[in-house]
């Protein structure tokens, strides 16, 4: 039997620790086991019970604490991070070997580690060995996604954890809830964004003719190939959070192996009277 993740990524503050806690309350309201595991080193607490914390293994004070390793805040949580890498049976242990389950990864917000570091790759493989089946949920903070360039530069961080983890990924604007109607409004482009007359709009201010165009070759590569989309995410609604985790869930074909149900014959279908009244009067006419 599978297992089921989500590796909640996205930059310092865009929610990932509030998404955790969101879901595990929905989850919680509609009756489904999810569990959580921290792997912030850097993080001081968090909103929800944990099944295993990363700071058990190594913390990123006494990262920068050690005179031999005289590491600052970023390099310190890197080298936690590849630490944790080096040392996965703390994880596997942490991790148990529960058939079925269904664990939030609260990732740290480095964005190197979504860009170009291998460490959250390898976790990915290694989970995929512990037979998981691993969503990426890639989350960026619907305020700073009100802009066109602002929006482009979201799709590229995005696009750059998809194309280093090469696993299924679902991308999430959190924080709707802080946006004023009109910017509700202006987001609505953005959730379906049409690429090229996004770059229309706003390429006139370029002056660079180079810089130009290079936009509008990473508009068109965004656009013709459907790469990017995002999904809106507000903690207070809970139907908006359903059809998230529906999403997620269908990327990982979570509930595929669930027993089916027998569809009803045909003929045990109850009668509907206002029918049958309705042949027999034409019959009858
Ligand atoms: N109103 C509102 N506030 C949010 C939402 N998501 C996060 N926040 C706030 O944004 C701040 C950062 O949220 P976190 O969940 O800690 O973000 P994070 O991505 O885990 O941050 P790091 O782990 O430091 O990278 C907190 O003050 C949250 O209360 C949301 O959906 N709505
Ligand atoms: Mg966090």
């Amino acid at each position: 039997m599978p297992r089921y993740a989500q590796l909640v990524m996205g930059p310092a503050g865009s929610g990932k620790s509030t998404y955790c806690a969101t879901m595990i309350e929905h989850c919680q309201a509609i009756n489904r086991s999810v569990q959580v595991v921290n792997l912030d080193p850097a993080a001081e607490h968090f909103n929800y019970p944990v099944m295993a914390d990363i700071r058990e293994l190594i913390q990123v004070d006494d990262v920068m604490e050690d005179m031999s390793l005289r590491f600052g805040p970023n390099g310190g949580l890197v080298f936690c991070m590849e630490y944790m890498a080096n040392n996965f049976d703390w994880l596997e242990e942490s991790l148990g070997h529960v058939e079925d389950d269904y664990i939030l990864f609260d990732c740290p917000g480095q964005i190197e580690l979504y860009t170009h570091l291998p460490v959250m790759r390898q976790l990915v493989e290694q989970l995929q060995q512990w037979e998981f089946r691993v969503c990426g949920v890639f989350l960026v903070d619907s305020q700073f996604m009100v802009e066109t360039f602002k929006f482009i530069s979201g799709v590229m961080a995005a696009l750059s954890a998809m194309v280093t983890l090469e696993i299924p990924q679902v991308n999430i604007m959190t924080k709707m809830d802080l946006l004023n109607p009109k910017a509700k409004k202006e987001i609505e482009k953005y959730l379906d964004p049409d690429m090229y007359s996004m770059m229309e709009d706003n390429s006139v201010g370029l002056r660079s003719k180079k810089f130009r165009k290079l936009t509008k070759a990473i508009c068109g590569l965004i656009d013709d190939y459907s790469m990017v989309r995002f999904m809106p995410f507000d903690r207070t609604d809970e139907e908006g959070i359903n059809i998230v985790l529906q999403h997620i869930d269908f990327s990982i074909q979570y509930g595929e192996d669930l027993e089916f149900k027998e569809p009803k014959e045909l003929n045990e279908e109850p009668s509907n009277p206002d029918f049958d009244e309705f042949f027999q009067e034409k019959a009858d006419s």
